[in-house]
């Protein structure tokens, strides 16, 4: 069994980044701008935008924040998304999800201009990447491939099974490893929480990745010997063996599984700092106009 060293390779990727920002300084260029949005104070939430930050000055991008209260209404967010579109230093915009029940996410994403999208959430973007047209890919499925990519992992002609399907991670990673592309080339079948008999379908597969979001769903007998399992669930618990008193938790049981698999992305440092990473790439993408010219 190999572990996936998602921190690790985050770190490379990273410095990769860094090194064509300084290039592009150095010849003038423009300094890569990533803009998020954050509405109410969930602690995740909190979490993950001050990771980006801190990878943000890693690179020598510029990052901003906007926060707003959770009772900004649908219609304010959507001025102050229209104000980020128009605003001429900033290359790209995330807004965090999950929001708030009275603020349509989908009206959210299709107010962000295609172009400043990164997180590859817009309707236009999804249908270019449906299509196999150059866009930006959502984040946590282009991490994945490119953790894959990495450690050199075979696909083409291999069983893939996706557990979970939905907009960000589900769905778009079904697509990525069914697509005839330089990467994926897989026979990928897509499960939910209708399948029926998931066990019998995950011991085909080759590759398994795991975002339902169920803490340790996936355990050692649904998997087969060899497979590759890439973990995409975050989970925080109690634990008093920690010093802060919690722990992170993947949707794998990673003790049963790990025993079984050929490579294993750990939850903490896997692929969540690889989601990051593809928010930069898409981020430096947006500044050098390589998608939309
Ligand atoms: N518009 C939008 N785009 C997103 O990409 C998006 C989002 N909303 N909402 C929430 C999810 C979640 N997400 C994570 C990113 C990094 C880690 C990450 O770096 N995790 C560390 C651990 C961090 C910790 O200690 O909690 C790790 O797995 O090693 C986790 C989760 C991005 N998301």
């Amino acid at each position: 069994m190999e572990l996936i060293d998602g921190k690790k390779i985050s770190m490379e990727v990273k410095q990769e980044i860094a090194a064509e920002v300084e290039l592009i300084v150095k010849a003038g260029g423009k300094t890569p701008h990533l803009a998020a949005m954050i509405v109410g104070h969930d602690g995740a939430s909190e979490t993950y935008v001050a990771a980006k930050v801190k990878a943000c000055q890693m690179v020598g991008f510029k990052s901003s924040e906007f926060r707003f209260e959770e009772d900004i209404t649908e219609e304010e967010l959507l001025a102050e998304i229209k104000k980020v579109n128009d605003d001429n230093d900033i290359d790209g915009l995330i807004v965090q999800l999950p929001l708030p029940k009275h603020i349509s996410e989908s009206k959210v994403i299709e107010t962000i201009r295609p172009e400043k999208d990164v997180d590859g959430f817009h309707p236009m973007n999804v249908g270019k990447m449906v299509s196999s047209l150059p866009t930006y890919l959502p984040a946590t499925p282009a991490g994945i491939v490119e953790l894959m990519k990495r450690y050199k992992i075979q696909t083409s002609g291999k069983n893939c099974v996706v557990i979970g399907r939905s907009n960000i991670v589900g769905t778009p990673m079904s697509v990525l490893m069914s697509r005839k592309a330089e990467y994926g080339d897989c026979t990928v079948t897509l499960c939910h929480s209708r399948t029926k008999n998931i066990a019998e379908i995950t011991r085909q597969a080759d590759i398994v990745i795991v975002a339902l979001g169920m803490k340790e769903f996936l355990t050692g007998d649904m998997v087969k010997e060899g497979a590759v399992v890439i973990d995409v669930g975050i989970h925080r618990v109690k634990s008093d063996k920690t010093k802060s008193g919690w722990k992170l938790l993947g949707d794998v049981k990673f003790d049963e599984v790990a025993p079984k698999a050929s490579f294993i992305t750990p939850v903490p440092g896997g692929v969540g700092p690889m989601t990051i990473v593809s928010l930069l790439q898409n981020t430096l993408l947006a500044a050098k106009k390589e998608i939309y010219k």
